[in-house]
């Protein structure tokens, strides 16, 4: 019989310790009725779901658990909405860690010895777990075994523990971070891309109907074209213009009533928000249009750089906004205009110290 359930730390057997709160899927959950429960109901990233679904299809055909599969890409462009539907759609358990909560083996032991025979463990942030976690699991993903080490000194003397064959999902805004034995452990390795306006439009459209807001297509439009390519930014963006049309107008979402309650959160033409513009502002005024390394940015901002690596600047590069070169951040011709300024003469990013660097 399939099971459709996630763990959570009480359905743990005692004496196994419970996974941190945080680990847990509902605690961290923005709205839980517009993330989509299986994979067909996923919008977009289309070439990663048909990969995705030979593999699940095979597996559940041969009665096989599915190969290890790992999820790379900015934040909220669906990793954790891919790893809670395919343990749905195999109709398998889930459990949920977090890479920066497992700071030794011994964290990671009780989801190992709980995961059921072909159920799914996913690690969000996996490019944070220590060193020692991370080759303590090696064994666990290749043969479906661990190695225990029991008493201190001569005494000390390792035992090892079959698993129950299982699958790992591993997501991260960081694959670059991942050790290569690490990532050669993944059979399948997925990066996943921007949206387009017409897949965050229609995500628009489906997801007001669960909100029951009555929305006009071009307003739906509107907010897709405002919205940073990511499904996570379009659905608090909906959620903003909904609140406005039910305070400000009377509940339905017209195109007029979307520029206003985008104009007053200070959301771009482009779908910057202020903290992109800031950086932006930054890189120019206190950087002189840069280069400006990260470290110094985040300095400046009060910001901490990971958040700008992982949040700010992806979707900015991608507009070519901003070039990373070797010596650090230059704004573009396209960043200049973007902030009404007149880009310089020389051309940017391109003399020899200060090419392009691609990851
Ligand atoms: N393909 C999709 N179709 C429809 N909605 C989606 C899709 N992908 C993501 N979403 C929506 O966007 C929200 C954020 O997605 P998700 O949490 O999966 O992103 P993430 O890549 O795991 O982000 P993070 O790296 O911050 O954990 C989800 O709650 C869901 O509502």
């Amino acid at each position: 019989m399939p099971r459709e359930r996630i763990l959570s730390s009480e359905d743990q057997s005692k004496p196994t310790p419970p996974p941190p709160p945080s680990t847990v899927l509902e605690s961290r959950e923005e709205d839980p009725a517009l993330r989509p429960k299986h994979m067909k109901e996923m919008i977009g990233q289309r070439a990663v779901y048909e990969r995705i679904r030979v593999a699940v299809d095979a597996a559940m055909m041969r009665g096989e658990p599915l190969g290890h599969i790992l999820l790379d890409g900015p934040p909220g462009l669906g990793k954790t909405t891919f790893a809670t539907c395919i343990p749905r759609d195999l109709g398998v358990e889930l459990q949920i860690a977090s890479g920066a909560a497992l700071a030794a083996p011994k964290d990671l032991l009780p989801y190992l010895t709980n995961a059921q025979e072909g159920s799914v463990l996913f690690i969000d942030e996996i490019h944070r777990l220590p060193k020692a976690v991370e080759e303590f699991m090696y064994p666990a993903m290749e043969d479906f075994r661990i190695d225990i080490t029991l008493g201190e000194g001569v005494n000390a003397r390792t035992v090892n523990m079959n698993l129950r064959p299982f699958t790992m999902i591993g997501a991260t805004t960081r694959t670059g971070l991942l050790s290569a034995p690490l990532r050669d452990r993944f059979q399948i390795r997925e990066h996943l891309e921007f949206y387009s306006e017409e897949e965050l439009t229609t995500i628009v459209l489906r997801n007001a109907v669960i909100l029951k807001c009555p929305i006009e297509e071009a307003a739906a439009r509107k907010i897709a074209g405002c919205s940073r390519g990511t499904p996570r930014v379009v659905n608090n963006r909906l959620r903003w213009v909904r609140d406005y049309a039910t305070s400000r107008a009377d509940g339905e979402v017209t195109l007029e009533v979307a520029d206003r309650a985008l104009a007053m959160s200070r959301v771009d033409s482009l779908g910057l928000d202020q903290q992109d513009r800031n950086y932006l502002e930054t890189i120019l005024r206190v950087f002189n249009g840069g280069p400006a390394g990260v470290e110094a940015i985040a300095h400046t901002l009060n910001a901490a750089p990971d958040t700008l690596t992982d949040e700010v600047e992806p979707f900015l590069l991608r507009e070519g906004l901003v070039v990373r070169t070797s010596r650090g951040r230059k704004l573009t011709n396209r960043g200049y205009e973007h902030l009404g300024q007149t880009p310089p003469e020389e051309p940017v990013g391109r003399s020899n110290d200060e090419l392009p660097l691609f990851e």
